[in-house]
């Protein structure tokens, strides 16, 4: 059993530290963890309280939703409704924002969230998550608007995700580097287990779904042929490969032992006039800030993720992240093309 620092203990210690700090953001953290412990609990009994399988419903983005991609958004609806810390949310599983109801009070924060993410593993067992972002809001609390969260990701003021693997964890930033917390199912709160988490700059593991490997563009065909070229090609070592199809244990892995995941653009998206396949407002910014207060890179391949001007609240970009040296490598191949 431990007795560390609990994460709202360790949130109220970094919160007293910053001035005019009124206790709406402690609070509102608190209820997205809370949230998390309620989706822990759901995904962990899986199909003994039948939360597994298809929702037969279709997302904005024109993807099946599995039934927990939907309760999962209702659960953080609910616990973020109603204390008067949000002006609105928005989530991948729903078309259009969410304004905080009339009958509750509004506040001056944005909450964005991916409730599930790697819902296509949910039926198989393998880890999945919840990805989060909290914004300021940019214009009137009172009238919230879509315009109010196409902020480029450098606005975010704090963004975390949950990971429901062999054991639950929450991490999390707020700009002052990276602290991972594990969930003690025991007492039922998140001890703060992994401080101050680093992403080793050099790496020889990547992350790739290579099925896709005809659409990419050259220089990322140019960079995973040299990894898989190994000790004979032109890195002159050998790389190891993962895929896990769950963003959020892609970069956990990556925060715990360094690596690079990829979801590049790619001809097949293009088709489809989508930038890329990871939804900009709810996986990109999000996970890009974790890792470069982790000391890694986040990129869309031309550009800086956290740079990129949102234009749509459902956007997807084209995302590279993780260990900074390989990022850059990344970054002037395509530089190069
Ligand atoms: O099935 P693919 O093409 O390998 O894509 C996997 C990617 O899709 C995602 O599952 C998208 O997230 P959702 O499950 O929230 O739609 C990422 O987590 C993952 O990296
Ligand atoms: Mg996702
Ligand atoms: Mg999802």
């Amino acid at each position: 059993m431990h007795n560390g620092t609990t994460i709202t203990q360790f949130i109220i210690e970094e919160q007293r530290h910053i001035a005019g700090a009124t206790g709406d953001f402690t609070s509102l953290l608190n209820d997205v963890v809370t949230a998390c412990k309620v989706l822990s609990n759901m995904v962990n009994h899986g199909a003994l309280v039948g939360v597994l399988g298809s929702a037969g419903t279709e997302n904005v983005q024109g993807e099946t939703q599995k039934k927990l991609d939907v309760l999962s958004n209702e659960v953080f609806i609910q616990s973020n409704e109603w204390a008067g810390h949000l002006a609105a949310m928005a989530s991948e599983e729903m078309d259009e924002i969410y304004p905080i109801p009339a009958k509750y009070p509004r506040g001056k924060y944005l909450l964005t969230f991916d409730p599930l993410d790697g819902s296509s593993n949910i039926d198989v067992n393998v880890s999945v998550g919840t990805i989060f972002s909290i914004l300021r809001v940019s214009g009137g609390v009172e009238e919230p608007t879509e315009r109010d969260f196409l902020q480029a990701g450098v606005q975010q003021v704090a963004a975390g995700y949950a990971l429901y693997g062999p054991s639950t964890m929450m991490v999390l930033t707020t700009g002052n580097g990276v602290n991972g917390f594990t969930l003690d199912q025991n007492i039922g709160e998140f001890i703060l287990t992994h401080p101050n988490m680093t992403i080793p700059a050099d790496t020889r593991e990547f992350a790739i779904n290579v099925s896709n490997m005809r659409f990419w563009e050259e220089p990322v065909k140019r960079y995973v042929q040299e990894c898989l070229d190994g000790e004979e090609g032109p890195r002159g070592e050998d790389f190891n490969m993962r895929w896990i199809a769950s963003m959020v244990a892609e970069v956990h892995r990556i925060l715990t032992r360094g690596g690079v995941f990829m979801y590049p653009f790619d001809s097949k998206m293009q088709a489809k006039g989508q930038g890329g396949k990871l939804r900009l407002l709810y996986e990109a910014n999000p996970m890009s800030m974790i890792v470069e207060q982790a000391g890694g890179g986040a990129i869309t391949g031309r550009e800086r993720i956290l740079d990129v001007q949102p234009e749509s609240l459902h956007q997807r970009v084209p995302v590279i992240l993780g260990s900074k040296n390989e990022v850059e490598r990344i970054l002037g191949y395509h530089e190069q093309a």
